[in-house]
């Protein structure tokens, strides 16, 4: 559609790279685990834990995630099936999928590795995302929203910083999204965590859509742009994180205060009966991402901008034309340099 910028010249080079490297690791016979040398864990989330793996044979470096599940082999083979539609999946905004298999308990997924990690250990590391930055973030992650509804008839399901990644050729790209029907089923009640990001409506037991995305991506955006968990809202009331923590104080001075640890259930009771969170509008921020996260967070879904206006929206052209960002030198910038 219209709404999609074109592809650079290099952008296109890295999808035809990734579907020529899938063809050499298909060739190859069925994958065993065997053929996978573990190199480093990346992230754990979503009910699984995520390694970067070495496939032997194609010597191709893969990011393999690995969910245990105690289920039939009904189940698992349903699960393996439905995974099977991330063959058909060929975005620059989305991960790329190798191929699933089952072993000793867990199901496997091997897909893209990104070197450049999820985005919530970058707010982790450098306190905050720039604004023009997340402008193009918020591009490759409403197109592949459109690309996901539009070709496999899904929304994400799970939308925040940890589930985008980012490259040091400068892609972003989405992933643990809900593709298999039965995979979220089987790991239904396996939440753990202090956060999140899902919709009132959601949160609430009742019907949710692709706008239930939106929601998540106005909390997602909100959090990067300032540094802090936005509810309850009194959290944004002490200031923004700081940018790049400056040299003397090391790093971990900068990990998340107490006061943000509010019981899960009372924040998302907060969530359900609060006015929805805000950008503060004394904070340096353009008057257009105000304007981009009031559109999303609205406590109402069909009151959210749709996803065809979203990425129309002018904050995204605006800060593309007046504070354009060279993303792989970005990324680069905000890597850890390797010891
Ligand atoms: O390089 C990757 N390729 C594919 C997937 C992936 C997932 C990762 O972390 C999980 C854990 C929390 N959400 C995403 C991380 Cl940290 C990296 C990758």
């Amino acid at each position: 559609e219209l709404t999609q910028r074109p592809l650079d010249a290099k952008q296109l080079q890295r999808v035809e790279d990734f579907l020529f490297r899938k063809a050499a690791f298909l060739s190859t016979e069925d994958v065993q685990p065997t053929d996978l040398r573990e190199l480093v864990v990346l992230g754990r989330g979503n009910g699984g834990s995520v390694c970067k793996v070495l496939h032997v044979k194609s010597n191709i470096i893969m990011a393999r995630k690995s969910i245990h599940l105690e289920i039939r082999p009904e189940v698992r083979n349903q699960i393996l099936r439905e995974l099977r539609i991330l063959h058909k999946c060929s975005s620059p905004h989305i991960i790329g999928f190798y191929g699933s298999f089952w072993h000793d308990g867990e199901i496997n997924i091997l897909m893209e590795y990104m070197d450049g990690g999820s985005l919530d250990a970058v707010v982790r590391r450098i306190g905050r995302i720039p604004e023009n930055v997340l402008a193009e973030i918020t591009y490759c992650i409403l197109d592949g929203l459109v690309y996901l509804r539009d070709k496999l008839s899904i929304m994400h399901r799970d939308i925040k910083p940890s589930n985008v990644l980012v490259s040091s050729d400068g892609d972003c790209k989405l992933c643990d999204f809900g593709v298999s029907g039965e995979l979220h089923n089987s790991l239904a009640n396996t939440f753990v965590g202090t956060r999140s990001y899902m919709s009132p409506e959601r949160l609430q037991g009742q019907r949710y859509a692709v706008e239930s995305d939106l929601w998540s991506l106005g909390l997602s955006l909100l959090e990067m742009a300032t540094g802090v968990f936005p509810i309850p809202a009194e959290n944004l009331k002490k200031g923004l994180a700081p940018m790049h923590p400056p040299p003397d104080k090391p790093l971990e001075a900068h990990a998340p205060d107490a006061t943000q640890s509010m019981a899960i259930f009372e924040l998302l009771a907060n969530i359900v009966e609060s006015e929805p969170p805000r950008l503060p509008d004394d904070a340096g921020f353009s008057d257009s991402f105000i304007n981009f996260i009031d559109a999303c967070l609205k406590r109402e879904p069909s009151e959210r901008m749709p996803l065809a206006e979203l990425i129309q929206h002018p904050w995204l052209e605006d800060m593309r034309a007046s504070q354009p960002v060279n993303m792989a030198e970005w990324v680069r910038s905000t890597m850890v340099p390797c010891e």
